[in-house]
């Protein structure tokens, strides 16, 4: 059919999962990919496809790339049996992990010199608007390479925000979501874990500061995970050091000081530390119950 592709999605964790899923809806002969067998068994048993990423390459028309951070990124594009040596003159790569933006930059770079259009494409809204194709994407590439994954982002997004004509655009912007959304988090857990002390159960925070003005998506969307006691990896607190990280990176270079980011960061950092690392991103309210000696929901 004509508005459907040949398309892989390397990277079926929370996100890509949900991403692969809605490829398929979209009716995309969709092929899914992970370092982890089991993924990719039950993307087979939804209805999806696998197989020999090498052999499969020649055909594929877009390879959506939706790993965790920038080094696996570019492992699966060009480390051993990387991908884009082996994808025809004309792919796109659609490239969603949250990186720093003159690692987008590279990346394209590295594509043209293949003859593979890139998108920087990261992506935002969550697991549950992944496996509904309705997430926002804010994405920067030429011209031929919005054209070439126009398709395939019909399928899996709400909101395509289209922020120029070079990578690396879209990665920037994604930086400043991340600067709120991490802080946003950490403030939820923070206003949480005070209002304990102040007798404020989590059930009650939830219920009364998410209908006034202190509220938050990220309140919203995380609260619930603390409440249920449900830890459930959705977004990990790693990715927070990792993007958290990014920014702090890119505001030094530009010589901008960012302290509430600084302090976020820490908390994040302090989960990890306490081997919270794997556990959804609303974990990082347990850094603040230790330190407090309150006990959350769930724990005994
Ligand atoms: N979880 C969330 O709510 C959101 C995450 N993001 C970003 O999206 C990206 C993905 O995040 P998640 O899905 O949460 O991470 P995840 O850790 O759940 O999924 C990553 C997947 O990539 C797989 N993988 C790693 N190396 C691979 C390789 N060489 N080949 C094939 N598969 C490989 C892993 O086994 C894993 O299943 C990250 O950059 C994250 O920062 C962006 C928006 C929301
Ligand atoms: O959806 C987003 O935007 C996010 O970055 C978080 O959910 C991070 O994991």
């Amino acid at each position: 059919m004509e508005n459907t592709r040949q398309t892989a999605v390397i990277g079926l964790g929370s996100m890509g999962y949900g991403i692969a899923l809605s490829a398929l809806r979209g009716g995309h002969q969709t092929y899914g990919f992970d370092v982890n067998a089991e993924q990719a068994a039950r993307f087979l048993a939804d209805g999806g496809q696998t197989g020999a990423l090498g052999d499969l390459a020649p055909q594929l028309e877009v390879v959506v790339v939706v790993v965790l951070n920038a080094a696996q990124t570019e492992s699966v594009l060009f480390g051993d049996n990387g991908v884009v040596a082996d994808l025809a003159n004309g792919a796109v790569v659609i490239a969603c992990a949250t990186v720093p933006p003159d690692f987008a930059e590279s990346m394209s770079a590295r594509c043209a010199e293949y003859g593979v259009h890139y998108l920087d494409a990261p992506i935002s809204g969550g697991s549950i608007k992944a496996a509904q194709g309705k997430l926002s994407i804010m994405a920067a590439g030429t011209p031929e390479a919005f054209d070439a994954a126009r398709p395939v982002l019909d399928s899996i997004a709400e909101t395509v925000f289209e922020l120029g004509d070079s990578a690396g655009a879209g990665s920037a912007m994604k930086a400043v979501n991340q600067l709120l959304a991490g802080v946003h988090i950490a403030t939820m857990a923070e206003a949480l874990t005070f209002g304990m002390t102040q007798g404020v159960s989590p059930d009650k925070f939830v219920e009364v500061i998410s209908k006034c003005a202190g509220t938050s998506w990220m309140l919203e969307n995380r609260a619930p995970h603390i409440v249920a006691g449900d830890y459930t990896p959705h977004s990990s607190v790693n990715i927070w050091p990792k993007d958290l990280g990014i920014v702090l990176d890119i505001a030094k270079n530009a010589q901008f000081s960012a302290p509430i980011t600084a302090a976020a960061l820490q908390q994040f950092v302090a989960a990890a530390g306490q081997g919270l690392g794997h556990e959804d991103d609303a974990a990082v309210a347990k850094v603040y119950a230790r330190n407090a000696g309150l006990t959350l929901p769930g724990e005994s």
